[in-house]
């Protein structure tokens, strides 16, 4: 049998890329491999599932064989890559090769981890895929009060979330507003002030200096000597594309795994996409660029050479209290903002000098003027 074209990871952008290719390609042998159980699942529902009473079986939405079964594919769960060698076109995993016709990395980023002092270590949970979710639900079943660490998208989404679930919510984040880099400070206050309308305390300056169980819950300790009883803390610090075992095997490394436009890296038939990518300087951690990549690929893989192109690409932000739509401005680009509305409606845009649209943060009942400021917006792979 000819070797099969390789998927590693089977998160949005694995699958994706699978059912887009089965659409062109039905005899080719397709061999996904997943260090997880292979559940599919719309990962940005990981932040809305307290609020919907959805636990993690709940939102799963298919077993590994009913994919396999899909895809016409073998599908090998909790497995993990160990190693890439591209002179044999084989993977590794653990002494076992693998032969590829083409290998594509799908596998995704990794949580970043704060080093904490204190004994509860064990208590810090990142929410990055199912399994970790279910760990988490697991750990507050029952319990009250949740300590965020990082005031980003993420961190924002879930004290939404946690609070929408009946929680305590405190946020910890070294910086001065919520979504530091993303958003225009007016629309940031917006949205601190509606998740303060649900209760949530926020305490941006400091970090955890130390998290300690103190009975049966917790005392975390900030660097500014406050201290916050909490029965679990969630990380949402950030993510970090994985990029060890591309390295290791001599890929060309930026912050993610570097890509051209038809998702090539630095080696023959090795292709990359999804949060592991940075294509053309470009590492996006959302799900419309990874479709785009999806589509490009099958394309390639079947044997037309296709380049991803990415629209403007605004993101959603899934705080309900405050509704809240961002697509900053290209990085490199100069413009100036302006700031309409008040209190939780603020519209910000951000021009340059000719007048034409960089970006822009609306909130609140600004958010219904998002279509038509998109078709201002660059693309931001014309
Ligand atoms: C809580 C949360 C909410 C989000 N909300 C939104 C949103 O509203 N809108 C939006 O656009 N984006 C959102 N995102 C981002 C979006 O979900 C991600 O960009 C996207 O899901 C990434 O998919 P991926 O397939 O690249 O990576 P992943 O889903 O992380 O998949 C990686 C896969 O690789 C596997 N893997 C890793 N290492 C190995 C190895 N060595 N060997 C074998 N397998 C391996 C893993 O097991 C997994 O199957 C959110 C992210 C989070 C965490």
């Amino acid at each position: 049998m000819s070797a099969p074209v390789v998927i590693v990871g089977t998160g949005l952008a694995g699958y994706n890329l699978a059912k887009e290719w089965r659409k062109l390609d039905t005899q080719t042998p397709l061999l996904l491999i997943t260090a997880d159980d292979g559940r599919s699942y719309s990962k940005p529902m990981l932040s809305t599932g307290f609020g919907k009473n959805k636990d993690a079986d709940g939102l799963a939405m298919a077993e590994a064989g009913a994919m396999a079964e899909q895809l016409d594919a073998e599908i090998r769960t909790h497995t993990r890559i160990t190693g890439i060698d591209p002179g044999h076109k084989r993977v590794w995993i653990g002494e076992e090769a693998v032969a590829y016709r083409d290998l594509v990395l799908a596998w995704g980023a990794e949580p970043i981890r704060v080093p904490v002092e204190g004994d509860a270590q064990d208590a810090i949970y990142p929410i990055n895929d199912l399994e970790d979710y279910a760990r988490f639900r697991a750990a507050v079943a029952g319990k009250r009060r949740v300590l965020i660490l990082g005031a980003g998208l993420i961190g924002c989404e879930f004290a939404n979330d946690l609070s929408a679930g009946g929680y305590q919510v405190e946020l910890l984040a070294p910086c001065e507003q919520v979504m530091p880099g993303l958003l225009h400070p007016a629309a940031a206050s917006a949205v601190q002030a509606g998740l303060e309308g649900l209760g949530v305390r926020f305490h941006l300056g400091p970090v955890l200096a130390s998290l300690d169980h103190q009975g049966d819950a917790l005392q975390a300790t900030l660097s500014d000597g406050s201290l916050i009883a909490c029965d679990a803390v969630v990380s949402a610090v950030g993510l970090r594309p994985r990029t060890a075992l591309a390295a290791a095997a001599g890929l060309d490394i930026n912050r993610g795994v570097m890509v051209d436009r038809q998702l090539r890296t630095s080696h023959a038939n090795i292709y990359a996409l999804g949060d592991c990518a940075e294509v053309e300087g470009l590492n996006l951690l959302y799900v419309m660029p990874l479709m785009a990549c999806a589509r490009a690929l099958a394309k390639t893989l079947a044997g037309e050479p296709t380049a991803v192109s990415y629209g403007p690409m605004p993101v959603t932000v899934k705080t309900p209290v405050c509704p809240l739509v961002v697509s900053p401005p290209p990085r490199g680009s100069h413009g100036e903002w302006t700031v309409e509305g008040s209190g939780s409606d603020i519209k910000a845009l951000c021009r340059e000098a000719s007048g034409a649209l960089l970006g822009y943060a609306l909130t609140g009942a600004a958010v219904q003027e998002k279509l038509a400021l998109n078709r201002e917006l660059p693309a931001l792979l014309a």
